[in-house]
């Protein structure tokens, strides 16, 4: 009898149709040079350079339907806190195909950018994570309460690996975000301006 989601390791409302990623899946079309700036010998961090451990699934978040009629994204997913998060913590890393341009899906509504100066990005529209299924604030909320920051994740084998990492918001200077995401909120980041005008439909 084939495993239950479960009992697989996967999320249990992971859709079918998606590959839920453990691993960073890596284009063969990225070049050595690239692949050298995004797998590293953990010998070659500077010792000040913090590293994360990952372990997944991810039971600090929810994947959920979103069943609010008003939210944008009614009739989608988005992903919510399981327990309380707390200002600054980190969540867990955008997981997807990493690529650069000779592999861009230009349709794909998952694609984040990895590295600028190398063109590389992290689609999670076939594969990838929990992450995927982050909403962006506008029509939800006055503003995110999480982020994308660049991460060096530890990956066991003497190797670590560049990421997306998704973190808490800081409590900023007036203290005013110091309670963090509480446990069945929604998290929320800033996709970019960028991201909204590229889908604007075109004026007649
Ligand atoms: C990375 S996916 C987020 C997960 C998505 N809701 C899902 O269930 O797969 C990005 C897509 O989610 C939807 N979305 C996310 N935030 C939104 C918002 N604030 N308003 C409208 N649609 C949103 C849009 O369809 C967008 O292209």
């Amino acid at each position: 009898m084939p495993l239950s989601k479960v009992q697989a390791g996967i999320p249990k409302e992971w859709p079918d149709q998606t590959v839920y990623l453990r691993t960073s899946a890596y284009s063969k079309k990225l070049d050595q040079h690239k692949m050298g700036a995004l797998v590293l010998s953990a010998t070659n961090l500077p010792p000040s350079e913090k590293t994360y451990k990952t372990s997944s699934p991810y039971t600090n978040v929810k994947i959920t339907a979103v069943s609010n009629a008003s939210h944008p994204a009614y009739g989608q997913y988005g992903l919510y806190a399981n327990q309380h998060l707390p200002p600054d913590s980190f969540i867990l890393p955008y997981m997807g195909f990493v690529h650069d341009q000779a592999d861009t899906d230009v349709t794909s509504d998952y694609d984040l950018s990895l590295d600028r100066d190398l063109g590389v990005g992290v689609d999670a529209s076939k594969m990838g994570n929990e992450a995927r299924f982050i909403n962006d604030y506008r029509g939800v909320s006055s503003g995110p309460n999480a982020e994308f920051r660049d991460i060096f994740v530890d990956t066991g084998n003497g190797k670590v690996e560049r990421r997306v990492g998704v973190f808490v918001l800081s409590a900023g200077k007036s203290g005013k975000r110091a309670k963090g995401v509480g446990r069945g909120q929604e998290i929320l980041v800033s996709y970019g301006k960028g991201f909204w005008t590229e889908r604007q439909p075109a004026e007649e």
